[in-house]
Formats: structure tokens, sequence, C-alpha cells
């Protein structure tokens, strides 16, 4: 049992799809696209998946695994489903016997089949010999069909760009003997002679137009990487060359150049389409053993010439624009969507599937397009020309032909991921409304041949008879009333009068046959001259023909290249683009970082200078405040010099005030040498001006005392007996150093001057201070003390 019916719903939740409605359905100018769905049999019998049922012949029910145990259940509606009992014959039935009635109509359709690969499209269209698929069917209902209303062969032919002309009588007999020549390479010579032939049920279309000839062609193209060979090109016997796409006068895309051959029959038919399925790009891979890498096309043009009406003079009208009908059946064999991950590809394979994946993403982007562009009336540009499979059939998209599409399901639950994501596009394009564009089904002829007779089948037409000619009137025919005589009488009379008539003109026939033999002679020896001038210049005219051709064909083949040349440059020019435009994109992004980062510069600036300002300033007010703390120290210092001068001009100084701060720190060392020498100065001269010392007895110091001697000045030497108590002394002529004075040893300072008093008698005095070491590692030296000793002489008077 197919796991399509087993499907169950325990809990299931169900879901409304609302629809969107893209326009107004009545409306008849739009046809959407019709979408079908097959769902294959399972392929693995282990296989038990029953995610998809069929609700109704028009919806499918698709479940999706539990999340959060909430299974879900989506319903997608078709035109029509196919199970996976339904028949090939079903299918044909429901999906291309209509448009093989338009085809015979001189109507276009397309008929492609989608799905993930390895589900059925390939068979579904071809089939195999016992059970043939759309394809074959369609090939053997059209000839069943045409029967005898088929053209002779060679009358229509292509005319390479994608139209047909009429030929004359010669010209198809002269290409008739010409295939005949070639068939010594016959195409069933590439299928290893292999003849298959599929089995024909006999369905046939009854309402062909029985006033017309047909004639069928067949060509057969694949769209591999990005490229469009042709597959029943015998030209390229190694390897098929990439063909262009082109526009016809009709804006009808076709493959330039393509090889179309016309049939007549269904064997023929089947004999190409077996060439091409040689050539045809098929590999084994994971997923399907004879998966196809291209999207092939198998083409079906039938072209019917409408009889032309007949003059008045009973001659045959020539045939006008009006009578000829060119209708397209394309039968699109996509290659499957696959996931890299499932399939394993590598190398080729994999730039194979990355090219099919890439392709049928176009087809969705732009079946994605028209979609919004009917819902929201917009006219966005629809990117036919991104890949050559949306580009070749752009014009069914604006609306010229039918468009079908069978949607093939492996109701497998390893592809139910790619069936979700191929079920939600198959919406989508449901919902696609073609535009039909007004197009004429009718082709320009080039030459006419057509011989028309009223009341005849055009197959009869074409092998009119000569009708026989007599130089006698005809004996006329009587019947003999014997019942009434004179009526005989009167017949009788009539008849010996036509005899009469036939003997008198009979004497002269001989005469007259032989004079119209003779002129029938002259005119066929005038003729048979005419005609061996006429084959003279027929072969010349073929040799420059034929020259002409080759000419025409190499300038095509230089045309091909530099087509191909102009799109390759229009592809790097594309591609130039894009990078000129992302290299665009990265300098104004640049530009704008770099005006970010000039305005964060100007912005720091800014922030420095103010910065700046506000340290200067705080710096002034710091400098200002330690200026005036400066100043009332200097002052300090010259109020307490001032002092000390004040002490020693009053003789008697205050002990407390009988000292002077000198900051020893390093800077001002040689300021207070200087200080201590005017100092010592000044103590000389207030001793000079008799200034006597404080009553002070010299003290003798404790042993652990010990003095710097500063003598300013050598001393002379006094030979006394009374000399200074410093027991333990270091003299220096010179304060140089600040550790002169902070030597932590010495804790006493003895500055020493001498000179000569008044009298001439020499005076030492001695200015006493202690060194007071100061929280800055310097040291204060502090005045407390002056000794004066004055030596006298015992003579002086
Ligand atoms: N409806 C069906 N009935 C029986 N067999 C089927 C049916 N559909 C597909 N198959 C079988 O499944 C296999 C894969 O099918 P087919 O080659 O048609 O897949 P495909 O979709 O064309 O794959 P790919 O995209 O890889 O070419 C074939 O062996 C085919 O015979």
């Amino acid at each position: 049992m197919s796991a399509v019916n087993k499907f169950t719903t325990p809990s299931t939740k169900k879901l409304r799809r609302e629809k969107t409605t893209l326009s107004n359905h009545s409306d008849s100018e739009k046809d959407s696209v019709h979408v079908y769905c097959r769902i294959r049999p399972l392929a693995d019998s282990s296989d038990s998946s029953n995610y998809l049922k069929v609700l109704a012949p028009d919806t499918l029910a698709l479940t999706t695994p539990d999340v959060k145990a909430i299974r879900k259940e989506i319903h997608y509606k078709f035109k029509h489903i196919f199970t996976s009992y339904s028949s090939q014959s079903e299918v044909f039935t429901h999906i291309a016997y209509p448009l093989l009635q338009d085809l015979l109509n001189g109507k276009n359709g397309l008929l492609f089949s989608y799905g993930v690969t390895g589900s059925g499209k390939t068979y579904t269209l071809n089939g195999d010999q016992n059970d043939p698929g759309i394809m074959p069917r369609c090939i053997d209902t059209i000839f069943n069909s045409l029967g005898d209303y088929q053209a002779p062969k060679y009358v229509i032919k292509s005319d390479k760009m994608n139209g047909f002309e009429i030929q004359s009588d010669d010209d198809a007999y002269y290409d008739t003997l010409h295939a005949v020549k070639n068939s010594a390479k016959p195409l069933v010579r590439k299928t290893n002679g292999e003849k298959k032939s599929y089995y024909n049920d006999g369905t046939i279309i009854t309402n062909i137009n029985e006033n017309s000839l047909f004639s069928v062609f067949i060509s057969y193209v694949e769209i591999y990487n990005n490229n469009v060979y042709d597959l029943l090109d015998e030209s390229s016997e190694k390897s098929l060359q990439n063909k262009i796409l082109r526009e016809d006068c009709r804006k009808n895309m076709y493959v330039n150049g393509v090889v179309e051959i016309e049939v007549k029959s269904a064997e023929e038919a089947f004999e190409l389409f077996n060439v091409g399925q040689t050539r045809k790009k098929m590999a084994s891979t994971n997923l399907n053993e004879g998966s196809s890498r291209s999207h092939s096309i198998f083409n079906i043009r039938v072209v019917q010439l409408e009889q032309g009406a007949i003059n008045t003079n009973g001659q045959p009208m020539i045939p006008t624009e009006n009578n000829i009908k060119v209708g397209q059946l394309s039968l699109v064999d996509l290659a499957g969507s696959e996931r890299t991950n499932r399939t394993n590809n590598t190398g080729v394979r994999l730039k194979e599937a990355s090219s099919i994946n890439n392709s049928l993403m176009s087809l969705r982007t732009c079946l994605e397009i028209l979609r919004e562009n009917q819902i929201n009336k917009n006219n966005r540009l629809v990117p036919y020309r991104d890949s050559r499979l949306t580009f070749l059939f752009k014009r069914y998209f604006e609306g010229d032909g039918t468009i079908k599409m069978i949607v093939c399901i492996n109701p497998s639950v390893n592809d139910f991921e790619e069936n979700l994501q191929v079920l939600k596009f198959a919406e989508m394009t449901q919902d696609v409304k073609i535009t039909k564009a007004e197009v004429n089904r009718y082709t320009p002829l080039k030459k006419t041949i057509i011989k028309n007779k009223e009341n005849q089948t055009p197959h009869r037409l074409l092998k009119t008879a000569l009708t026989p000619f007599t130089l006698l009137p005809e004996v006329p025919f009587v019947k003999l009333n014997i019942d009434n005589i004179d009526e005989c009488r009167s017949a009788i009379e009539k008849v010996v009068k036509v005899l009469k008539f036939r003997k008198s003109k009979g004497k002269n026939i001989d005469k007259e046959i032989e004079e119209k033999q003779q002129e029938l002679r002259k005119k066929l020896v005038n003729m048979d001259q005419q005609c061996i001038l006429n084959n003279a210049e027929l072969k010349s005219l073929k040799v420059l023909i034929h020259k002409e051709k080759q000419k025409s064909q190499n300038l095509q083949v230089k045309m091909n290249d530099l087509e191909v040349a102009n799109q390759d440059i229009q592809m790097k020019n594309e591609e130039l683009e894009d990078v000129i435009r992302s290299l665009k994109n990265t300098i104004n992004e640049k530009d704008l970082k770099l005006n970010q980062h000039v305005l964060d510069r100007q912005r720091t600036k800014q922030q420095l200078a103010l910065a700046n300002e506000k340290m200067t300033h705080e710096l002034d007010q710091k400098l200002r405040r330690q200026r005036d703390h400066l100043n009332a120290a200097m002052k300090a210092k010259d109020d307490k010099l001032k002092m000390v001068r004040g002490i020693l001009d009053s003789e008697t100084p205050p002990a407390e005030m009988n000292c002077i701060e000198l900051n020893m720190d390093l800077p001002n060392i040689k300021s207070m040498g200087s200080q201590v020498t005017q100092t010592s100065k000044n103590v000389a001269n207030a001793c000079r001006r008799n200034v006597k010392p404080a009553a002070r007895s010299r003290r003798s110091k404790s042993a652990g005392e010990v003095w710097l001697e500063h003598n300013v000045i050598k001393p002379c030497p006094l030979n006394t007996v009374m000399q200074p108590t410093m027991k333990k002394r270091k003299s220096v002529s010179r304060l140089d150093k600040a550790s002169d004075i902070t030597n932590p040893k010495q804790s006493k300072y003895c500055l020493v001057a001498q000179e000569p008093d008044t009298d001439g008698e020499i005076e030492t005095k001695l200015y006493k201070a202690d060194i007071l070491p100061t929280c800055g590692g310097g040291a204060q030296v502090i005045f407390n003390d002056v000794e004066k000793l004055t030596q006298e002489s015992p003579t002086k008077t």
C-alpha cells in the first residue's frame, strides 16, 4: 500500500491556508499556470513514511513532523493530483491531450516537469516502451490524427530563423533527392541501430482542419551548465557546440542554428528522440541511477498550411500570410533539484548540481517577480536573462501559449524537506496569472506552389490528374420509345446528324492529327532546347547558390562566434560593473569612516584645547599661589634678617632673636654662603662699631658635639692659650655642597672672622649656631651666639 494512503491524523492541527487573490478570476484575458502533481510509488518498501495524503483529486495534505507534540497539516491545491496508482495514459489525457489540440490548431504550449531528483520527472515525460510517457503518446497521437493530411515532404521548409517557407515542387523534389543521397549516414547509426518503438494506443484528435496540410518538425536541445546544446546536431561529431538564443520577428525565442527535422511518421520522430537521448548528459548519482544532469527540451512544431481560395478563373489563389499557422509544444524535462549533503557530489557533478540549482532558482525568481508584479500592480523587470532556461521560455511567460507544470513527488521520508520546498514553489506558481498576448498565429510565406481545386481533399489536390479531351463531338445517348414513333424518329435524326458531322469531320481528322502532331513535336523540340538551356542555367545557378550557401554558413558561424564573444563580453561587463559597484560602495564606506575620523579628531582637538586651557588656568593659579607663598616666605625671611640686623645693631639682641634661620636646601646653599658671609660682615661691622657681645660665658660643650668650623678667612695664629672650646671639629674654608652642612654628624656651626680693630689689634669673632635638620632633608642653621676674642698687646698704652 502506498504511503500516500496510509495517512493518519491523531493530533493533527489543521491549517487553513488563505490563498492570495491576485486578480479577478473571470478575467478571460488571463490564464494561470496549470500545476499538476504526480506522486510516484515508494521505491523502498521498508520506507514507512506517511506524511502525504491525497484528500481529494485536487487536494494534497502534507503533515509536518511533531514540533512540541503538535503536528501541522498543510493543504495544497492543484489542478489534479495523480497518485502512485495513476497510469501514464491518465496523465497524458489530463495534461497533454488539450495541449495537442492547441498544437494542431496553431497554438503554443509549454509543459515542464519539476521536482526533486529521482521523483519521476523523466519517467512521466518519456516512460518506457511498454508504458510510454507523455512525449511518445504526443507523437503517436499527432500522426494518428494527421493521416492523409500531411503535406508532401520538404514543401514546407524551415527558414532557419524560426519561421517557415513554402518551396516549389522542383525545390521540394531536389531536397528529396538530396536527402536520399545523404541517407547513407542515417541518424539511426547513432543509436547503434536499435530502433525504439512505443506502444501506440491509437489516440486521435478529431477536430483538425481538413482543409489544411500539416508538417511536423522536431528539434531537441539541452541546457547544461547554462549552455545550450543541440542534441540533433550532426555537424559537430565530437563535442556539441554552445548555441545562442535569439528572438525572431515575432518576439519568440529560439535556438539559433538549431537542427529542426521534418518527420513524416512517429517512428522517424522516435528515432530522432533516441539520437538525442544518447547525447543527453545523464549520470548516476547517489539518489538516482539515471539522473538527468541537464534540462532537456523536446520541441514539436506543427506547421499548418491552409488551402487558399480559388479565384474566378478557377485558379488557386496565391497563399498569403493567413495561410500558414505554426504551433509549438515544448516538453521540458527539468533536471532535479538536489542537496549536496544528500548526493555527496564532488567535482563535475557538484558543478552540474550548482548550475541546475541556479537555473531552477532563476525560474523561481522570475515566477515570484511575475506574481509580485500582479499583487502589487508593479512593473518590476523580470530577470529572464539570468538563465538560459528562463530566457528561452520568456515568450510563454509573456502570454503566448499555455504553461503547464507537473510537480513530481517522491513520498520517501528522506525527501520530506525538499518536497516541502517543491510544494511551496508549486503553490506560488499556480498563483501566477499570465496575461494572454495578442498573437497572430499566421506566418508570412516566401514562396507558393500549391495547386487547389474545389471539393478535393488536400492530399488529392496535389496529385491533380489531367482532364482528357476529344476532337469530335460525342455521339448523344438516345433512348428509343417504340410507343412514340415520332419521338424515335427525331432522336434517330439527331444521332444521324451528329454521325454525319463526325463523318465529315472524320475525313480531315487524320490530316488534323498529323498537323497537331507536328505542331506538338515542334513545341517539344523547342521545349527540349529550352530545357537544355534551363538545365545549364540551373546548374550554374546551383553552383552559385551552393557557393552563396557556403558563404552564408561561414558568415553564420562567424556571427555565432561573435555573438558568443559578445555575450561573454556582456557577462564580463556585468561582472565588472558589479565589481565597480562594490568598490564604489567600499569607497563610500571608507569616505564615511574617514569623515567620521576627521570629525572625531576635531572633537578630540577641541577637547584637548579646552583641557589645556583649563590646566593652564589652574597652573597659573597654582603658580600665582606659590609665588605669593614664596613672596610671603621671602618677606618673612627679610623680616627675620631685618630683625637680626636690628639685633646686631642694638648690641644686645634678645636671646631668642639672636639667630638667623638659614635654609640649607640644595638650591639655596650658594645664597646661604653669601648670606653667611654677609652675616659675618654684618657681625664684624657690628663688632667694629664696638658692639659688645652678649654677656655670656664661653660654654664648654658636651663631648658629643661636632663643630663645623667655617673659616671665611685664614686666621692669623694668635698663639694664645685661650682657645674656643670645640672638641670635635671639622674646618672648612668654603661651603660648596649641601652635604657640608647637612652631614648628620655635625650639630654645631661656627663662623670664624678675624680682622684688625680700630686700634690695630686683631680681633677674632666666632658666630655660633645650631644645625637643625629639616624634614625636607636639608638643615637649618640657627645663629645663637657670638664670641669675640680680642688680642691686646701688653705694651700698648
Ligand atoms: N510513477 C512511477 N511509476 C513507476 N516508477 C517510477 C515512477 N516514477 C519514477 N519511477 C522510477 O523512479 C526512478 C527515477 O525516476 P526518474 O529518472 O524519472 O527521476 P527524475 O525525477 O527524472 O530524476 P533526475 O532529476 O535525477 O533526472 C526511475 O527508475 C523510474 O523508473
